[in-house]
Formats: structure tokens, sequence, C-alpha cells
């Protein structure tokens, strides 16, 4: 019997897929239901695994592969995703692999969260692989990731939060950006979010917001973000529960001060765990999957495309 991941990070023993999975994924290519088999990179993480999660729930298809980093976790063969064995496929295998899967899954939509660092160079292999994909993993080169994407003429989603109460508020912000630009001209900001300790980048989210604010007149830089990832300060100043300093948070405050300190505004969004991403993911991807069923001539969209096309469930 095969030793599962059965939570990320935590390596329940050495095994390998090859080994005994047969018959579990005999299971799995029978789970088939109308939208697109997805593939999610990495399982290993706090938003793959939740993201496979959500396919489940949703009666998707989940292929039983993700491709993940360097990490002892490829050593051990494979993750448990609600009781399905996920083969983990690291970088050196993962063409070879990749072309095996497709021939099972010739429909397949992929997900992508990992980590800045890997954004670009995973973008470019699933353009070079003509894959449509839903990247929800924040930094790297943004320009570059939207140009190679072009560049290849690929479906993708890309999208820095795909939580749709959040994109909404996100929505909300452009439209306010469009329709009243300058009205917040000579007010000052500041911008904290907090998230848990192991976030190395500065939140995308906030940064997608600052840039409406910049429309607004606000003069702020996103090097002027303040990162909070110390736990005591999460729990006293942000308000963040206990429960959701490690396992996964994301609480920003954005507060606007009028020059003579007379106004003041504050927008706030607070998030504990992962769910809400997770679930606008799969949203994502039966975005994608109809669109490319559709012929559709836009091949590159946000998530206020997806909201904006009324298919948030
Ligand atoms: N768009 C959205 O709505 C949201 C976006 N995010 C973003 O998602 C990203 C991931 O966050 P989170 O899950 O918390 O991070 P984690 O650190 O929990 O997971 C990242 C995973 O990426 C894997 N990885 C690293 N390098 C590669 C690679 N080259 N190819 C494939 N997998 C790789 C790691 O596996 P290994 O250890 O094997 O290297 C690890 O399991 C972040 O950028 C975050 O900002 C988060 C929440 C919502
Ligand atoms: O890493 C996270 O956790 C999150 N990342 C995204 C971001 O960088 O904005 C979305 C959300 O804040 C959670």
């Amino acid at each position: 019997m095969s030793a599962l991941l059965q939570r990320p990070h935590a390596l329940a023993g050495r095994s390998s897929l090859r080994t005994c999975s047969a018959r579990h994924r005999r299971t799995m290519v029978v789970t088939a239901a109308s939208g697109p088999p997805i593939m999610v990179n990495s399982c290993t993480g706090k938003m793959g695994h939740s993201t496979a999660e959500a396919v489940v729930r949703a009666g998707l298809t989940l292929v039983p592969y993700s491709l993940t980093g360097q990490s002892e976790a490829v050593a051990v063969g494979n993750v448990g995703v609600s009781g399905i064995p996920v083969e983990l496929v690291g970088p050196t295998e993962r063409q070879a692999a990749l072309d095996r899967i497709r021939s099972q899954y010739p429909d397949l939509i992929v997900v992508d969260y990992t980590l800045p660092t890997a954004v670009n160079e995973n973008a470019a292999f699933y353009c070079a692989n003509k894959l449509p994909f839903v990247m929800g993993t924040t930094g790297g080169d943004r320009e570059r990731l939207a140009a190679d994407v072009a560049a290849a003429d690929s479906y993708a989603v890309i999208a820095p939060n795909m939580g749709k109460q959040i994109v909404a508020f996100q929505t909300m912000m452009e439209m306010m950006a469009d329709r009243f630009p300058g009205c917040f001209s000579g007010y000052s900001m500041t911008v904290a979010e907090s998230h848990q300790r192991t976030k190395v980048d500065t939140s995308g989210t906030a940064k997608a917001v600052v840039a409406s604010f910049n429309k607004m007149g606000l003069q702020f830089g996103e090097d002027e973000i303040e990162k909070v990832r110390d736990a005591e300060q999460q729990i006293a100043r942000m308000g963040v529960p206990e429960r959701a300093v490690d396992s996964g948070h994301a609480f920003h405050t954005y507060t606007l001060t009028s020059p003579d300190g007379s106004v003041v505004l504050e927008f706030k969004h607070n998030v504990c765990g992962r769910e809400v991403y997770a679930e606008g993911t799969v949203d994502a991807c039966l975005f994608l999957h109809r669109q490319i069923q559709s012929g559709a001539d836009k091949k590159l969209y946000n998530m206020i495309d997806v909201l904006s096309a009324g298919v948030m469930r």
C-alpha cells in the first residue's frame, strides 16, 4: 500500500506511485464529469492542495499527477488529495510525464500554485506545450508572463486573487478609478498586508489594488506596501486569529488620509484559509474550458473577466 502525503509538507514515508497506483488511477479516470480534467501544480503546497480538493468537490477529474519543485516530496512519490494519490513529477521528468499525461487527458487544464521564482519558467513550459493554464501564483516578471502567453497564442487566466468577493472588491476599485480618476489627489496612503510567514513576495492583490489607487491620484509605490510577517503583530495589530497565522491568511488594510487629516477612508479585506481562492480557481478552469470550446478570439483573461462573465458559483 502506498504511503501518501495526506497534507502538504507532511512527508509520510517513501513509495512510488508506479508500484501501487494502477487501481487508484483507474478509479480516478472514471470520475470524469462535464468539465475539463484539471492538473494542479503543485499539490504539495497549501494552495495547490486546497485547489485539488476543490476540483474533487466539484466532481471534476483531478489529473493524478502534479509537477513540483526540487523538494524531498518528489522522492516520496505521491501526495494524497481527498484520498486520491497524486504522483509528484520533478522538473527533470516533467516533459516526458506531460507527454504521457496528455495522451490520457487531451483536454486538460493546468493550474499553477507554485512560487514566484517558478512563475515565468513554468508559464514558458505551459506555453511551449500549448497547455491552457490558470496561473494563481504571484510574483515573477508579470510583463514577461503576459508577453509569453500572447506570443504563444495560448489560453490562460492569470490573476493574483481568485476569491470571488475579493475579485469583486478589485473590480469595484478598478471601476472607481475609471469613473473618478484623480479623486484622491493630494491624499496620502498606507497599505499593510499580513500573510503567513512563508509567503516570500509582497501581495499581488495589494499591488493590483495600489495600481487602481494610483489612477485615483494617489502617489504610492509598490515598495511602500508594508509586509507584516511577524506573528505577534499579526495577532495584536492586524487581528489575525491565532489558528490562521501559519496555516494561511491574507489581511489587507488600505488607509487613505486627506492632506489636513480631517478625512480618513479605510478599505479592508481579511481572509482566513485557502478555500475561497480554491473555489474561484475551479470557476476559472470552467470558464477557460468554455472559452476554448467556443474558440474565443480573446485568449488571455484575468479574474475580473471571469467574474464579469457571471460564471463564478
Ligand atoms: N491567486 C490567488 O488567489 C492566490 C495566490 N496565491 C499564491 O500562490 C502561490 C503559492 O502559495 P502557497 O500555496 O501558499 O505556497 P506554498 O509554499 O505552500 O507552496 C508552493 C509550492 O510550490 C512548489 N514548487 C516550487 N517550485 C516549483 C516548480 N518549479 N514547479 C512546480 N512546483 C514548484 C513547492 O514544492 P516543492 O517544495 O516541491 O518545491 C511548494 O509545494 C504564491 O505565489 C501565493 O501568493 C495564494 C493564495 C491565493
Ligand atoms: O500567498 C497568499 O497567501 C496569498 N497570495 C495572494 C497575493 O499575493 O495577493 C492572494 C492572497 O493575498 C493570498
